[in-house]
């Protein structure tokens, strides 16, 4: 049995993670942005190492994030109860219909619109970083820009913190694999109108390699 398996969207993430980590049979691999390049590169990984008789024994979604400023601050850090996959359905006129209401088989849904996180790799984290808010992490797509769609996921999603873009991907890899997963994001910039000079990415990568000793 190896260590946890640490995924990052990009590689300066990666580096953040690794120049915290304490523990050497951690294994930190940027995978790609978005949940479809992150969940087939995760779910790739899991395979080798199953092959090669050394496989992980979890899966954390790890990297910065956007963040529900009135729930966490920017700088701040972020343990996932859950990956949900916010834009995975269908527009109507009355609103968004989750891709679980659309009347598919609930076999060709895998885990349904949303992965939890593992109950005891979760409480592990949170015990390590009792300072991290927790709470539902959204996967998107398509970075929120407007008042408009911050909103639209507010009422949609009232309990979640954060948003970004692997965590429901690598969730759905790692249960493909039976393997727990847990999502860590430090938060880089608020959801909303978009404004690239509000990212404070140097904070959030710094948050980090703070929050990556927890990872063991
Ligand atoms: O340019 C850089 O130096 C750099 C360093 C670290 C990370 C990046 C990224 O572009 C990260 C992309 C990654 O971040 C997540 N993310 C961050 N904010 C949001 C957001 O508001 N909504 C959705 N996702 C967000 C996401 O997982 C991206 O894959 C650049």
């Amino acid at each position: 049995m190896t260590g946890l398996l640490v995924v990052t969207a990009v590689p300066a993430e990666a580096e953040a993670i690794q120049a915290g980590l304490a523990d050497a049979t951690v294994a930190v691999v940027p995978v790609g942005v978005g949940p479809a390049v992150a969940g087939a590169a995760t779910a790739r990984l899991l395979a080798l190492a199953e092959a090669a008789g050394r496989p992980y024994r979890g899966v954390v979604s790890a990297g910065v994030a956007g963040g529900f400023t009135d729930r966490v601050p920017v700088g701040g850090t972020v343990l996932g109860t859950r990956a949900v996959a916010a834009d995975l359905g269908a527009e109507s006129p009355d609103g968004f219909i989750p891709v679980d209401e659309l009347g598919m088989p609930a076999e060709l849904l895998g885990g349904g619109t949303s992965v939890a996180a593992d109950a005891d790799l979760l409480a592990a984290l949170r015990a390590a970083l009792p300072d991290a808010i927790v709470g539902p992490v959204l996967t998107v797509n398509t970075v929120t820009g407007t008042a408009a769609s911050t909103e639209t996921l507010r009422r949609r999603h009232p309990d979640a913190v954060a948003e970004a873009m692997e965590g429901y991907g690598v969730a759905v890899a790692a249960s493909h694999a039976g393997l727990p997963f847990a999502e860590l994001r430090t938060i880089s910039n608020p959801i909303g109108p978009r404004d690239r000079s509000a990212w404070r990415l140097r904070e959030a990568l710094a948050a980090l390699t703070a929050a990556a000793p927890v990872l063991r």
